[in-house]
């Protein structure tokens, strides 16, 4: 089982990394990791496990995060409607791939966070409204879906790991809460 002991943190050379394709048929231990992941998220979010093991909760978590330099993510957002029980979007992504993106750009207005980064580091983090993602499942079958508002942020934020791209990266530097024309900031 992860816990927050098998993440890595901002330093370790794996996050900085451009991480390697996985091969399908899935390897038992590419297809475990991907499991172990979700656990992982799952497990965060659920308040009584999250206390008991000491976890942050997460929506996402790339391989690259727990020492593996695979291009392979699980994904887990909370329903955003109270009336809904399932997820908003939950997902393992094996070598996930933006095919295109808005124009338009989005932020989260509270800014970004990060597992593998253990300080607060202020600033909006403008990324793509919306994107058309391929990935593979577990059985090898691609996908290809349209993800807007957070979910697409969370994403972007997962395959830029994969990409050893933190999402302080995005940060402007001169002005770290500078707002681009018809940005979306997110609540
Ligand atoms: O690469 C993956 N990561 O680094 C885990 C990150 C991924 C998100 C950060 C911004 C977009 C994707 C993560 O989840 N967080 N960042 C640090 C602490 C908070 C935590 C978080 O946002 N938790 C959360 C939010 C809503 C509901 C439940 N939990
Ligand atoms: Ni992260």
């Amino acid at each position: 089982m992860i816990t927050m002991d098998d993440i890595i943190r901002e330093g370790h050379p794996t996050l900085r990394k451009v991480a390697e394709e996985v091969s399908f048929p899935l390897s038992e231990e590419d297809r475990q990791l991907g499991k172990d992941m979700m656990e992982f998220l799952e497990n965060s979010q659920d308040p009584v496990k999250a206390e008991e093991l000491d976890l942050r909760g997460g929506v996402g978590l790339a391989a690259p995060q727990v020492d593996v330099s695979k291009r392979m993510a699980a994904v887990l957002v909370p329903s955003s409607d109270p009336e809904r029980e399932e997820p908003d979007f939950q997902a393992v992504l094996y070598n996930p791939k933006i095919m295109s993106h808005s124009v338009q750009e989005a932020c989260l207005s509270d800014g970004e966070g990060c597992l593998s980064v253990d300080r607060e580091v202020p600033g909006y983090v403008p990324r793509s409204a919306r994107i058309t993602l391929t990935y593979f499942n577990e059985e090898g079958e691609q996908q290809k879906i349209r993800l807007k508002n957070y979910t697409a942020i969370v994403v972007q934020h997962e395959i830029d790991h994969l990409n050893g791209v933190m999402f302080y990266d995005h940060i402007n530097g001169q002005n770290p809460f500078a707002l681009k024309e018809g940005i979306l900031v997110i609540e």
